[in-house]
């Protein structure tokens, strides 16, 4: 029997509890199937926690987090919290679990099944042979800054910040090279440093650290070009490492290179093993309470948490292997089939997965 590893569940708002509920299943059937052992403590997070705390991160959640050795995340937010002053938005909760867990480092794979070619909107042969990871700078920048409102000449005007140290930059390019190292190595970082500042400086410190990674094949790409050659030629990247809202824009239209945002996972690390793991997407609020959510981007989260926090690469990829079984099968959720009139539920697509998983 491994030893027990705490878990922290913030299930948030919207799809998120029905998403992270499959997501514990698996991580169920994979204690049964490997001898794993988890202690799952569940949190207030996002608008319930608004709702229920008056904060939409309590100081009883961080703590339960920060005594876990990783935190399975669902997703905040929705329209019912929208027009709350911005201390109380739920996504101000997600921004201070980041930061207060000191995750720097967003990794966000997309992961291209070939039997899914028929849901992305990019034809067979553009998307042959693309397999990416889009590294995010998640604890700076312009989410991070100084942001308040003024009177200005014209009247009222709003005012963001963008800041990045060189230590920031540093952390997270080092990160991406090494990554990089592991897979095709390539590495692209994407800046807009014909326009802004911060980029010129991300940009001059990953000129310095890249003779450090000599066996990696830098190029530096502006980000509205990249936007475009993710569709032109995805196949020709590997490993993307970016800012913190270039990174946001990006792993969303990557998504769409895998079929759905219900395909992309995430982990959010820091310096050592421990780990946060989210599904890109958001609390969907158009979908929520239906129970049709693809479970599929929370599941591959939790085989990310084994593989980078716990080491656990057999049951990892136990599950993916079981994610690409079922979808070989021909198994789709609303997302990602092309028959809708077919398409199975959250549940039934968990279960699938679950009976999927062998050891
Ligand atoms: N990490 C997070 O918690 C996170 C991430 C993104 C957005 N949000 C928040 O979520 C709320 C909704 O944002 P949004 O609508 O822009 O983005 P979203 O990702 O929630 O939804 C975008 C579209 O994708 C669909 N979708 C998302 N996940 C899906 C899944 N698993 N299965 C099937 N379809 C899925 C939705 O139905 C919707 O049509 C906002 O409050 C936003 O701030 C939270
Ligand atoms: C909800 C929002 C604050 C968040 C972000 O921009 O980081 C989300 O879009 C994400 O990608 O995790
Ligand atoms: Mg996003």
């Amino acid at each position: 029997m491994a030893e027990v590893k705490k878990i922290a569940v913030v299930a948030g708002d919207g799809i998120g509890p029905e998403v992270v509920a499959e997501a514990i299943k698996v991580m169920r059937k994979t204690e049964e199937l490997f001898g794993l052992q988890f202690e799952f403590e569940h949190g207030l997070f996002g608008g319930i926690a608004i709702d229920e705390r008056g904060t939409p991160l309590p100081q009883d959640t961080l703590e339960m987090c920060q005594r876990s050795d990783a935190v399975l995340l669902g997703a905040v937010g929705g329209p019912k919290w929208d027009s709350n002053p911005k201390e109380l938005r739920p996504e101000t909760g997600l921004l201070g679990i980041r930061k207060a867990l000191g995750l720097f480092s967003n990794i966000r794979p997309a992961n291209v099944f070939d039997c899914l070619k028929d849901a992305s909107t990019l034809k067979p042969e553009v998307l042959e042979g693309t397999d990416l990871i889009v590294v995010r700078e998640l604890t700076g920048g312009i989410y991070f800054g100084e942001k308040y409102r003024r009177e200005g000449a014209h009247g009222e005007e709003a005012v963001d910040t963008c800041v990045y140290n060189v230590t920031e930059v540093e952390r997270i390019v080092r990160q991406a090279f090494e990554i990089a190292q592991k897979r095709s190595k390539r590495l692209a970082s994407v800046d807009k440093a014909n326009v802004l500042e911060t980029s010129r400086l991300w940009r001059e410190v990953v000129i310095r650290i890249a003779p450090e990674y000599p066996d990696v094949e830098l190029e530096h790409v502006l980000v509205d070009n990249c936007a475009m050659q993710l569709l032109r030629r995805p196949s020709s990247f590997d490993v993307i490492v970016t800012e913190n809202m270039f990174g946001d824009i990006l792993s969303d239209e990557a998504a769409m290179l895998t079929g759905s945002i219900g395909m992309l996972s995430s982990a959010s690390l820091g310096e050592g093993s421990f780990g946060l793991y989210e599904p890109v997407h958001g609390s969907a609020p158009d979908i929520a309470g239906q129970g049709i959510a693809n479970p599929i981007a929370t599941i591959l989260s939790v085989a990310l948490m084994y593989r980078l926090t716990f080491g656990y690469e057999e049951a990892a990829t136990a599950i993916e292997t079981a994610v690409k079984n079922v979808l070989d099968a021909g198994h789709r959720t609303g997302d990602i089939a092309v028959d809708k009139s077919k398409a199975l539920g959250t549940t039934a697509m968990g279960d699938l997965i679950v009976a999927a998983i062998k050891r």
